[in-house]
């Protein structure tokens, strides 16, 4: 198993090819006596979202772990084009609603990586956190309790912890799953602004209209990639009649 990174203290030998931010060859994943993820192949287009889709248990928060970095594969390659580690938002309920955080610190937390947990910031590093809470729109929301928010508000603020690592690579785990229509597409508008920013994204939603507005698609069934490309294409009535069969 491999995993290369292009520049700054990661091991190198990546490819030249700077079309796209991910590739992985023949990956396998998964946890302990649970092989999840078999031998996939496929790649993540730069400046561009991509979603992850796929039935439950397919394997897509796997991936994206594997991805993030958090999951080792246990067999393939995988390579990183980027310079910096990706920032992984994860799925709204892995993060507890019981921590007493204001915003602004959770926001914060984003910094931790650079600066280590509960050293004081920097001046950069606060100038960093308000232009990242500007541009979720929650800047006025800076001493709210994280888990007094609404569901819009809060993925938000984790979305912009994420971006507080300034990462070119933002992994997101169903960021728009239990939300109102109104704060699913602010979300969409809002990854869609931050490709324009600069950075790849890539989502594993349930959502087929975020899918569907996403550059590029993935879809997973029971560990397999069934298919890759743009959402048009993958996401065909015959598919989704064969994958999403009302119960
Ligand atoms: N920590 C874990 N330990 C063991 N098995 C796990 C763990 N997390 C997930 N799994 C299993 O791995 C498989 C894939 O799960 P995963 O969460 O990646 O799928 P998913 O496509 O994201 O599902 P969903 O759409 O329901 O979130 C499932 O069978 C799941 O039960």
């Amino acid at each position: 198993m491999k995993i290369m990174f292009k520049e700054s203290g990661l091991p190198s030998a990546a490819p030249e090819d700077t079309t796209f931010r991910i590739r992985f060859t023949e990956l396998s994943a998964g946890y302990t006596g649970h092989p999840v993820l078999h031998q996939l192949s496929a790649a993540i287009p730069a400046l561009a979202t991509t979603a992850l889709v796929g039935p439950n248990g397919s394997g897509k928060s796997t991936l994206l772990g594997v991805l993030a970095g958090v999951i080792r594969p246990t067999a393939g390659e995988l390579h990183h084009t980027g310079s910096r580690p990706p920032a992984f938002v994860p799925q709204r309920g892995a993060v507890g609603d019981a921590l007493p955080l204001t915003v602004r610190q959770t926001v914060e937390m984003g910094r931790w990586g650079e600066r280590g947990p509960w050293r004081r910031l920097t001046r950069r590093d606060r100038a960093t956190v308000d232009a990242v809470m500007d541009r979720m729109g929650i800047a006025d929301l800076a001493a709210r309790q994280l888990g007094d928010l609404s569901g819009g508000q809060r993925q938000r603020a984790l979305i912009a912890q994420g971006l507080a690592q300034e990462s070119d690579l933002l992994l997101l785990d169903e960021p728009t799953t239990g939300l109102d229509p109104e704060a699913r597409e602010r979300i969409a508008t809002l990854l869609t602004e931050l490709v324009a920013d600069g950075v790849t994204v890539v989502h594993a939603t349930h959502d087929l209209d975020a899918a569907r507005a996403a550059d590029a698609c993935l879809l997973l069934r029971e560990g397999r990639l069934a298919g890759q490309g743009r959402p048009g294409q993958v996401l065909t009535p015959s598919t989704l009649t064969r994958f999403w069969q009302p119960a």
